[in-house]
């Protein structure tokens, strides 16, 4: 018998998503089917999948129940998972708010990369502290076609290969992945951000994003840029107990990303629902007896 789920679709600086609120974790999500719904042609759409559940109602998020009630069960959209989207945890919130699970001011969101504190302005944007960046140790190389680039590696939850280039443009129409090296730096692949300079503390860059391809905007990107850049600059606010704040221009918008003196970083930023509705579940049957 056909049932229907409800959805909406939602961006943050043209990162999009699909949302599925789910509270009691009652929807199956297999990858195949977070692709199908994430196609563009024969789905709703989008870079990602918000699934929206109680922690207290998933496995993978049940030990953050009593920090944070929402669990952000985030997916790539190949239908892969990855410890933490910045851009989704924004319209993540967006929509908890909307929905009136929860109001304006600070709410706890869990994720797989912990638990994240999320200020939502009455009629703003929305700022997530992100956690810290992690360097881990050793050189790595980026490449498209012929050109290479020595890369930061920056983990923020997820990992980052950062190279800063003379040109957007050389990073090509990034329609396969780029080549890194060694070629064991990231046993679980990686997001290669490209970045210029537009000014003093101000960057813009391109993202090909694991599970994905190239996005309009990557949040956890934004802020792995930002503190390679800043160290590049020679800024370190664990040093010098001043916050350093970039600007961070995205083919899909812009993003403010602040490293504070304890290392924490703080990104701020746009959140948009764009329209809602219900899936057939007979479509689903269907995808399921073409690709069991
Ligand atoms: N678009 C996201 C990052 C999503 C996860 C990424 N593709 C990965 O696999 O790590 C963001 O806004 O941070």
């Amino acid at each position: 018998m056909s049932t229907r789920i409800a959805f909406l679709k939602g961006h943050g600086t043209e990162n999009d998503f699909v949302i599925v609120p789910d509270p009691e974790n009652s929807i199956e999500l297999p990858p195949a089917t977070v692709a199908a719904l994430c196609d563009r042609r024969a789905g709703v759409g989008g870079d990602g999948l918000l699934h929206v559940v109680r922690s207290a109602a998933h496995p993978d998020a049940r030990h953050l129940a009593a920090e944070a009630e929402w669990f952000m069960d985030y997916r790539n959209g190949d239908g892969s998972i990855a410890e933490m989207c910045g851009n989704g945890v924004r319209v993540f919130a967006h929509y908890l708010r909307r929905a009136g699970h929860v109001g304006d001011g600070d709410i706890a969101v869990a994720t797989r990369g912990g638990v994240k504190s999320v200020h939502i302005d009455k009629e703003g944007d929305i700022t997530v502290a992100m956690g810290k960046a992690l360097f881990p140790e050793g050189d790595v190389t980026v490449g498209v076609a012929d050109h290479t680039w020595p890369a930061r590696n920056v983990n923020m939850g997820n990992p980052h290969a950062v190279a800063f280039v003379d040109d957007l443009a050389q990073a090509g129409s990034l329609y396969s992945a780029p080549s890194f090296a060694p070629a064991t730096a990231y046993p679980h692949g990686v997001n290669v951000e490209f970045v210029v300079d537009r000014g003093p503390r101000h960057v813009a860059m391109r993202v090909h994003e694991r599970g994905v391809g190239e996005t309009r905007s990557c949040g956890t990107g934004a802020c792995a840029v930002a503190v390679a850049a800043a160290r590049r600059d020679g800024l370190d606010p664990a040093a010098t107990g001043a916050p350093v704040t970039y600007t961070v221009d995205l083919p899909g918008g812009r993003l403010v990303i602040t490293e504070r003196a304890d290392g924490e970083i703080e990104m701020t930023g746009p959140a948009v629902i764009v329209a809602e509705g219900e899936i057939d579940t007979d479509w689903l049957t269907v995808l399921e007896t073409v690709n069991p």
